[in-house]
């Protein structure tokens, strides 16, 4: 292996490095990955290291996979004991060898997030707690909350004292760590904190693990958290570590991640050196070039600025459309151009990127329509996602009387409506040739129903009905029916998973429909339209666009790169815009130099006019935009429209049906509300056009536009 040829003079000075520990801080695609990459197999091919005593920790499974394909590559079949994997999976494997300490199974059973969710429901049906209350997606989150901060059940029923609604998730949370100590299960924070539990306390394990390693490497660090920094250090005593990271792309601080763990390296690990890279492989010039010029704007960052021999390249676009469709229209057909204009390029070197999820949504029907294979990363396909499909069904429901649509939400939300009454639903249904919803509303009488299921299947018969009658647009009589039928307040626990916003999508997606059928935009009309989406299973050629969150796009490099909806409030996202103090806003700039620098040959970052259904407010371009300036960068279809520093949005649109009375200067805090979703609350903060509100338990603190049709204030 001739590293002179394979790595630059700094790259191979990191890479065979050895005398003490090791830091490298280079930014996006300067080779960090490659790097540690050629340590590795630098230390077995030509060092001689037995690779079992080599440990690499990525931040994904993907990354680990790719990483030790490249060593086994160079190194051959002498890679295969090398330990490359992600934290968690080296907490699973450091556990089947020792949790018998603990008293668990070595054969111990991992629980997902489905799993926890289920356990937090049996319990809630023990304690006699309504999730509606305290939400199910709220109580994992504070027992992780709890448990990262290492504060026992005991611990935090005193810490409640008597403040019953603490008290009461105390409890869960106390009953929730008895139900899986006795069924030997583990969840995800279980496996670092039990493995760390484990090494903390059996010197005798921590000494066999401290053995096992000589070479330690992190790659990602500017995203590691307390636990896992902690980890690091404790199997590091007899190891030479080397940690590769960008502080300009933590993207993860939401979620614990700390910067300073890489920033302040260099007290902890001693004696260490650092080692900057600063040449680009990855893109050219002008990529480059506006992805500097955005993150120089972010004020807590280390100087640093990348160049790259490849100069000039193609510009960056920025394109801004006339509307969501035109966007993503404009998105296709330029990929269609690229692949068929450009020798050897093919749908596998593009990406599209998002900030959110529910952004697919437009893009996926083009790239449908267009016989564009795609596949999406980390999520499901928009019409495939559960609560799409069920507010489906409730429109099918509600255009006929279709039994499918019917056996899949008679139940959802929980009616007590289960396989039992379903099956005597069906009875009475085949027994007098009809469907199962006019089984249920004509012959009721032979239903058998508790008082409670009845009084819910009255409910939401009358919201079938005052559906079907309803003479609102569609879009309207949606977002009535899905409150009508309690499926918004069911969504209400789930809160923090954002499928509020694939509802309010749906919704967008029938009010455009409507916009561009205006002849007959019938409801009929409507789901056999979508009905090209929802049935779309293509046959895997191989050759497919890649959909993603910019979150999952880390450390990853395509030819082609597409960055969709950059529009103000969408990215940066609003919840960030009104943070306090800037952190939301910098954490917002990091995920779009990650998402901008994602790109090798062509960069193209659209957004569009209209109205957002987010912000509730007409559209502009994001800052980001405003921020990377005009070097190396092209503007195409509208002018962009830039926010002024007191921009306040306009009530006066098109359309104005989805913008409140409220006027925006009008609040003061302690101003009783109330929401259509989130219920009573107060206003604690009056930020301009943005309210902070503290709404009733479980829903909390929230920020939200002031002129919100959905807010109405209660005093004067
Ligand atoms: N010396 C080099 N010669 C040729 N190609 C290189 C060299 N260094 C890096 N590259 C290539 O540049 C691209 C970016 O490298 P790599 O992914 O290792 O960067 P990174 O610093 O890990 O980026 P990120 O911050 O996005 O994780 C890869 O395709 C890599 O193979
Ligand atoms: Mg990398």
């Amino acid at each position: 292996m001739d590293l002179d040829t394979l790595l630059n003079k700094n790259q191979k000075e990191a890479a065979t490095y050895l005398d003490s520990h090791l830091r490298i801080i280079a930014g996006a695609g300067s080779g960090k990955t490659r790097v540690v990459t050629y340590r590795i197999a630098h230390l077995i091919q030509d060092i001689g290291i037995d690779p079992r005593s080599i440990l690499a920790i990525t931040f994904t499974n993907k990354a680990a996979n790719e990483m030790k394909e490249r060593v086994n590559e160079i190194v051959g079949i002498h890679g295969s004991g090398t330990l490359i994997c992600t934290i968690h999976s080296l907490c699973v494997r450091l556990l089947r060898q020792h949790i018998n300490v603990l008293n668990y199974p070595s054969n111990f059973t991992i629980m997902d997030e489905e799993d926890q969710k289920a356990l937090i429901k049996k319990l809630y049906t023990q304690l006699e707690i309504d999730a509606k209350v305290i939400s199910i997606k709220s109580m994992i989150n504070t027992i992780s909350s709890y448990k990262t901060a290492r504060v026992s059940p005991q611990r935090a029923i005193e810490l409640a004292g008597q403040f019953s609604g603490e008290l009461k998730k105390a409890k869960v949370y106390e009953a929730y760590e008895n139900y899986k100590e006795d069924h030997f299960l583990l969840d995800f924070d279980d496996l670092l904190l039990k493995a760390v539990y484990i090494l903390d306390n059996y010197p005798d394990i921590l000494e066999k693990w401290q053995r096992k390693f000589q070479y330690i490497h992190v790659d990602e660090f500017q995203d590691v958290g307390e636990i896992e920094y902690h980890l690091v250090q404790l199997l590091s005593k007899y190891a030479i570590v080397c940690v590769v990271g960008d502080p300009d792309q933590t993207i993860y601080s939401f979620r614990g991640a700390d910067v300073h763990f890489i920033l302040d390296f260099d007290k902890d690990f001693k004696p260490n050196k650092t080692i900057i890279l600063d040449q680009n492989y990855r893109s050219t010039g002008n990529i480059l070039k506006v992805s500097n010029n955005l993150i120089r704007k972010n004020s807590q960052r280390l100087e640093k600025n990348l160049y790259t021999k490849q100069t000039g390249g193609e510009d960056v676009i920025h394109h801004v459309a006339k509307s969501e469709e035109e966007e993503a229209n404009w998105i296709a057909s330029k990929i269609e151009d690229i692949v068929s204009n450009q020798e050897g390029v093919n749908y596998r070197d593009i990406a599209i990127l998002y900030r959110a999820n529910y952004l697919s949504r437009t893009i996926e029907q083009v790239l449908i329509r267009k016989g564009i294979d795609y596949r999406i990363f980390g999520g499901l396909k928009f019409f495939n996602r559960k609560e799409v499909k069920d507010a489906l069904s409730y429109l099918r429901l509600v255009c006929n009387q279709e039994d499918l649509a019917f056996e899949r939400i008679i139940n959802t939300p929980a009616r007590g409506i289960g396989k039992k009454t379903l099956e005597n639903i069906q009875l009475v249904a085949l027994n007098y040739q009809i469907s199962l919803y006019e089984a249920l509303t004509l012959h009721s009488e032979e239903i058998r129903l508790s008082n409670k299921s009845k009084k819910e299947v009255r409910g939401f018969v009358e919201a079938i009905e005052k559906a079907r009658q309803s003479k609102l647009p569609l879009h309207e009589m949606f977002e009535q029916l899905m409150i009508d039928v309690g499926y918004i307040d069911m969504l209400k626990n789930d809160l923090e998973d954002n499928r509020i916003d694939n509802i309010h999508e749906l919704q967008r997606s029938i009010y455009d429909f409507q916009v561009s059928h205006e002849d007959a935009p019938t409801l009929e009309n409507y789901l056999q339209d979508i009905s090209l989406y929802t049935d779309n299973d293509s046959i895997d050629q191989g050759q497919y666009v890649s959909l993603m969150s910019i979150h999952m796009a880390k450390g990853l490099e395509f030819d082609y790169v597409f960055v969709l909806g950059l529009s103000e409030g969408i990215f940066p996202s609003f919840r960030s815009l009104a943070d306090d103090g800037d952190e939301g806003l910098e954490e917002e700039r990091r995920l779009a130099y990650v998402a901008f620098t994602r790109a090798k040959k062509q960069l193209f970052l659209t957004d569009s006019e209209g109205f957002s259904f987010v912000t509730d407010s007409p559209k502009v371009s994001s800052r980001f935009i405003d921020e990377v300036g005009n070097e190396g960068i092209v503007h195409s279809g509208s002018k962009p429209r830039f926010k002024t520093s007191d921009y306040i949005p306009k009530q006066t649109v098109s359309k104005e049906e989805l913008i409140g009375d409220n006027k925006v200067d009008d609040w003061k805090v302690g101003d009783l509300v109330n929401h259509d979703v989130f219920g009573k609350g107060v206003v604690v903060k009056v930020n301009k056009t943005i309210l902070d509100i503290a709404f009733e338990l479980p829903v909390g603190l929230k920020s939200l536009m002031a002129n919100h049709k959905a807010l109405k204030k209660l005093t004067n």
